[in-house]
């Protein structure tokens, strides 16, 4: 396996604050991670950088091999904290605006999952409820044949009988040599889709563990492991 993305003494400073101290880490490629860490943590620091949001105060990010860039937009597709979508466009206009974007969109492949999630193409963004944009934007972000997906909190407006849907969606349509990080609160709905977890404390590596390892060798969910480790 390859190593899609690597972070070499990755450090974030914003004024006073640290977001990240000398974050040192290697993603293999065709993995789905979870990037879990409390409030603060870091998590969203670490996702605008690997997208060349932010630059580093310290260290790199390498996205196969290359620093974030033009290059590697083309390989990372990206669901941002919250969503940049015009709300004045209809559905269809957002799928074609990111078939135009990028090369590696596939129109077919959305319209599918659209069309699964009973989101019209001529409905107005403006129109929808904040769970239904979201799901729209998330659509967006998968039908990208991309080797890196970077989601930031991807299911936390959507109610929970969708979740299960939008999960298995994510599943069935990533190709096996993609890499999938995703950052959420939502443990216990994402982990059986999860190879490995990343934990991340004040800005520090505090654990990245295969989940199998946590199930079989310790015994826990990896929600009961984060409630053990970050109880307040
Ligand atoms: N633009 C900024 N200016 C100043 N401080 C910032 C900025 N962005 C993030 N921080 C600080 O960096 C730290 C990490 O923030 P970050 O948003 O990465 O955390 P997070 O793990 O994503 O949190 P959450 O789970 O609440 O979304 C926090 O202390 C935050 O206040």
């Amino acid at each position: 396996m390859s190593v899609i993305l690597e972070c070499k003494n990755l450090t974030k400073v914003f004024g006073p604050k640290t977001a990240l101290y000398g974050l040192n880490l290697s993603l293999e490629s065709g993995r789905i991670i979870g990037l879990l860490g409390p409030n603060g943590s870091g998590k969203t620091t670490l996702i605008k950088m690997i997208n060349g949001l932010i630059s580093p105060t310290e260290g790199e990010v390498l996205i196969d091999g290359i620093k974030p860039g033009v290059d590697t937009k083309k390989i990372v597709s990206y669901l941002p904290e919250r969503s940049y979508l015009n709300r004045h466009i209809r559905v269809a206009q957002a799928v074609e605006l990111f078939s135009d974007f990028y090369e590696d969109f596939d129109r077919g492949r959305a319209y599918d999952m659209l069309a699964r999630l009973h989101i019209e193409r001529n409905e107005k963004l403006s129109t929808m409820s904040k769970g239904t944009r979201e799901k729209v934007h998330l659509v967006l972000v998968m039908s990208r044949r991309a080797r890196l997906y970077c989601l930031d909190e991807p299911i936390a407006g959507v109610d929970p009988a969708a979740r299960d849907f939008i999960l298995s969606t994510i599943i069935n349509n990533y190709d096996e040599n993609a890499t999938i990080l995703i950052s959420t609160h939502l443990i216990s709905d994402i982990e059986n889709i999860l190879d490995e977890v990343i934990f991340l404390e004040y800005g520090q590596l505090r654990m990245f563990s295969s989940v199998d390892d946590i199930r079989f060798n310790q015994g826990k969910s990896v929600d009961t492991l984060f409630r053990e480790v970050f109880k307040c």
